[in-house]
């Protein structure tokens, strides 16, 4: 098997186990903390935080709203259950190599971790989700991956990994169930916890009218530019995944454009043009409502977790 300068994966482990106290050093669930949702360290005991400019092979998360730390430590009840989780991750569009973005998934693999746990913040493209909805995701679209931006791209990392990943089942519906128990136990309603197909684009730009139309039509209920990289090398590191889209925004699709022309002539005419509402999605919002309801995502993964014990 090749050596790999740029993904240094046995001093990655050693500078971790150097740190982090030994009854934590072997976490069976990882967790990926999304825009806004970092929070979730809040539920994590006998915490211990290791920077990621400590970590050999680990970039810095740029992205407001995304820390660069792993978190070590336990969650649930009773003795709890050793997790390690991403505060930050990274996404292409900053400038990191695929292979960059998902070798924090391939180290955590190499800790222990049987489970992975995504989170998300997504636009919402099907209509029927009101913002703060929280998505499972059951499927995903990657344009990307269809074009040749695909993270499993290049020299395989391990003899042990496949060459071809099937993705059919790729989001653990065994993972997923424990998540509906979850919800009906934390008293969420169908509306506040759903399922639902997770389209991948690269960003950074949100999308346009007619982007976020086509990407409704060919079936995706959320947007986001993240998650599926990594889902794909948890798959081939043999995890289980499950993945969590917190709806923050809804993606405008207007059923019809302005009309400008229109709108002149009625002003030649000498008549007052009534402008509709500008709706533009920014960051901030994104973070806002990830700060808003991260609780409600936060207890649902607590649940997981504590299932898995
Ligand atoms: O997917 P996460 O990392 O949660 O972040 C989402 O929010 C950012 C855009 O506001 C993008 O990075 C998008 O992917
Ligand atoms: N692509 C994309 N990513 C997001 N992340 C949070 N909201 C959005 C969105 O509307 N579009």
């Amino acid at each position: 098997m090749h050596d790999f300068p740029d993904l240094p994966f046995d001093a990655a482990i050693e500078a971790i186990k150097a740190t982090v106290p030994s009854h934590l050093q072997s976490p069976r669930v990882g967790i990926v903390c999304g825009s806004g949702l970092s929070g979730l360290v809040d539920s994590i005991r006998d915490l211990h935080l290791v920077p990621y400019n400590t970590i050999p092979g680990f970039a810095e998360s740029t992205v407001p709203g995304h820390k660069s730390s792993l978190a070590f430590g336990l969650m649930g009840s009773g003795e709890g259950v050793p997790v390690v989780a991403m505060l930050g991750r990274f996404h292409p569009y900053e400038g990191h190599d695929l292979r960059v973005v998902v070798y924090p998934i391939r180290v955590m693999a190499r800790l222990g971790i049987t489970n992975l746990i995504l989170t998300n913040a997504a636009g919402g493209l099907n209509p029927n989700l009101a913002v703060g909805t929280i998505v499972a995701l059951h499927d995903h679209l990657a344009l990307p991956n269809m074009t040749g931006m695909n993270a499993l791209l290049g020299p395989l990392t391990s003899s042990s990994h496949a060459r071809f990943v099937p993705l059919s089942d790729a989001y653990s519906p065994a993972l997923r169930r424990l998540l509906f128990l979850g919800a009906h136990h934390l008293g969420l309603s169908a509306d506040e916890v759903t399922e639902g197909t997770y389209a991948w684009v690269s960003g950074p730009t949100y999308e346009s009218p007619a982007e976020g139309r086509f990407l409704r039509l060919v079936g995706a209920d959320v947007v986001g530019m993240s998650t599926v990289p990594e889902v794909l090398a948890a798959r081939q590191e043999g995890l289980n995944v499950m993945a969590l889209s917190l709806v923050t925004n809804a993606v405008v699709i207007p059923e019809t454009y302005r009309d400008i022309r229109a709108e002149v002539a009625t002003e030649l005419a000498g008549k007052p043009v009534e402008l509709p509402p500008a709706q533009v999605v920014s960051h901030e919002e994104v973070l806002e409502i990830g700060k808003a309801k991260g609780q409600v995502m936060m207890k649902l993964v607590e649940y997981v977790v504590s299932a898995l014990s």
